[in-house]
């Protein structure tokens, strides 16, 4: 009889716990552990009260009863009906926990997986017991347009800051419609076309250095060089140039301080944590898991105060966020919060495309070959003679970002290039705007409520794969589907699908000097070097295998042989 006391009064506090864990959903970790301490203590005591026994048995039989029932109970709600994402198809083991994509985010691989699941189960489907993965066309603009949502709570595990929802955190991070509003304000001003003409400047000599560097690498004959890690380097230093007025110099003395390590390793510590977000804050708070992050943006409050301490030369993107801003120093956490977002929306991401699309490029030799002859054509129809190697002469001061824009199998192997590796390929992460209770989103005449809570990811690898959106081969590498407008073209290309820089009020505020960069660079590597596989120190079969989905599309190295092209 007081076995079966004790046993009730802990299966019913099970079902108390969860119903309020439910409720006030996210309970704060430490929260959440004094409760599953405690209540079973408490339950026990009430039910020998009630039906005195023996208390050693009855604490015995406590514990296991509790934690048996509090794992049934969760189980079965979100296997039942009355769960809001009931409808949506998945695995079981998903709809249970996000362990299985936590263990495939540490491999990497999560963009891999969810393509697979999208495929098995449809465009929109259940990848964790409160989050959906979708590709469909018709929700898409509702998640990520003006009507949107804004960005879920993955985010805040993915914050370099404090991870705080409701404050100042950097633009990227800000849960808040509001307060992205005004953030973003200040950095569409950084990204003016003065702006632009002002970095675009600061990229040419960046550009020239990393040209020497690799031409002196080459010297009269062949080098054998890791092209995915001096691009790295190059962007990382275009970066300092543009964000801090700092030349970092990895080109010249390499990653010394192992910054670009650091910030490859932060986020693939943020990649894992991602995937039960409420669990970061705690992860964060051990220093030996959090050391990357801690290192990485200590470099950066340091770059944001040696720049504080300049006189300005030229406006970059300290003076948008402080300055121009009407920041002072008093607010100096918010700048370099944002420098900090800067320095790898904007050395990370170029540098992935551009590793990717060299990597294309030389699977695909009828391609490169033809890229290399539009550059040649535009590079000697317009004289744009100032990075060719031979003629060794500085920078003429002339711009040529327009050229390159209207470069047409350039822009289309880039386009290609984003659409097979996407920067983000998992992680466009929205969630009901916190307090709004919940989101309605349309789809034909059905209506799906996605209460506050749950959310749901934009997978732009499975989406750019779809053959629905792009074929045919829609893995396969032809940026030909990108030049026929015609409706009688071989293509199917949806280019309303097409979103590298995803959309809406959220969308890559660095677009515009992304693609400029982009352009100038491949153009140049394309122009000035013969560039093939090193084979057979390397295979090239190794490049997909070491892509890794760690929030921004990570690569592993990519070993060529480079000679200089002679003059064209
Ligand atoms: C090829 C290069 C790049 C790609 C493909 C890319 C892609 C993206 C994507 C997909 C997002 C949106 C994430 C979402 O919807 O939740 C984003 C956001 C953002 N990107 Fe980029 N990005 C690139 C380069 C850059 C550069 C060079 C900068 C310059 C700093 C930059 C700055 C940002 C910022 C500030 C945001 C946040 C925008 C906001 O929240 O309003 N990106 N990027």
């Amino acid at each position: 009889m007081a076995f079966k006391a004790t046993l009730l009064a802990n299966i019913l506090a099970a079902i108390a716990t969860h119903a309020w864990m439910k409720t006030y959903d996210p309970v704060p970790l430490g929260v959440v552990v004094t409760a599953l301490l405690t209540v079973p203590l408490i339950s026990t005591f009430i039910a020998n009260f009630i039906n005195p026994s023996s208390s050693m048995f009855s604490l015995v039989l406590a514990y296991p009863s509790f934690y048996f029932a509090l794992t049934a109970s969760i189980c079965a709600y979100r296997l039942s009906p009355f769960h809001p994402l009931a409808k949506f198809p998945g695995p079981i083991m998903l709809k249970l926990t996000k362990l299985p994509s936590t263990w495939i985010a540490f491999k990497g691989k999560n963009h891999v997986y969810v393509k697979d699941l999208h495929d098995r189960y449809g465009p929109i489907i259940r990848t964790g017991p409160n989050e959906l993965s979708t590709i469909d066309k018709e929700l898409i603009p509702q998640i990520l347009g003006n009507q949107g949502m804004p960005r879920g709570p993955q985010w805040e595990a993915r914050s370099f800051g404090s991870g705080e929802s409701n404050g100042l955190d950097s633009l990227i991070s800000s849960r808040y419609t509001a307060v992205h509003a005004e953030l973003r304000v200040q950095w569409n001003k950084a990204f003016s076309a003065e702006a632009l003409r002002n970095y675009e400047e600061l990229l040419i000599p960046r550009l020239v250095e990393f040209n020497n560097h690799l031409k002196k690498a080459c010297g009269k004959g062949t080098a054998q060089l890791n092209i995915a890690n001096w691009i790295s380097r190059f962007t990382y230093d275009f970066m300092g140039d543009w964000v801090f007025s700092e030349n970092f110099k990895t080109m010249e003395n390499g990653d010394k301080e192992g910054r670009i390590e650091m910030m490859d390793k932060s986020m693939h510590l943020m990649s894992i944590i991602q995937q039960i977000p409420w669990i970061a804050p705690s992860v964060r708070s051990f220093p030996i898991l959090n050391k990357w992050i801690v290192k990485f943006v200590s470099y950066n409050i340091q770059d944001s105060t040696i720049r504080s301490q300049k006189e300005m030369k030229r406006k970059d993107l300290f003076y948008y966020m402080g300055e121009a801003a009407g920041r002072s120093g008093s607010d100096f956490d918010v700048i370099a919060e944002n420098c900090n977002l800067a320095s790898i929306a904007a050395s990370d991401t170029t540098a992935s495309i551009l590793s990717n699309a060299v990597y294309s490029l030389l699977s695909n030799p009828e391609k490169y070959k033809k890229l290399q002859q539009e550059v040649d054509k535009t590079f000697t129809e317009h004289e744009i003679n100032s990075f060719h190697l031979s003629t060794g002469e500085e920078v003429d001061g002339k711009m040529y970002g327009e050229i390159l824009g209207s470069m047409k199998y350039l822009n289309a192997v880039l386009n290609e290039t984003m659409r097979l590796y996407p920067v983000i390929p998992t992680g466009l992460h929205r969630a009901p705007e916190p307090g709004s209770s919940s989101k309605t989103l349309r789809i034909g005449n059905d209506i799906i409520l996605l209460p506050e809570g749950n959310s749901v990811n934009v997978s732009l690898y499975a989406l750019h794969r779809d053959s629905r959106n792009f074929s045919p081969h829609p893995d396969a590498f032809i940026p030909e589907r990108w030049l026929s407008s015609s409706e009688k073209s071989e293509y199917v290309t949806s280019k309303d699908m097409f979103i590298p820089f995803s959309m809406g009020p959220a969308n890559c505020a660095g677009r515009t000097l992304a693609l400029v960069e982009l352009r100038y660079t491949l153009s140049f590597l394309v122009r000035n070097f013969n560039m093939e596989f090193d084979t057979p120190n390397y295979d090239p079969a190794r490049w997909v295998q070491d892509l890794r989905d760690q929030y921004v599309l990570q690569k592993g190295g990519l070993h060529l042989r480079m000679s200089l092209r002679g003059e064209q």
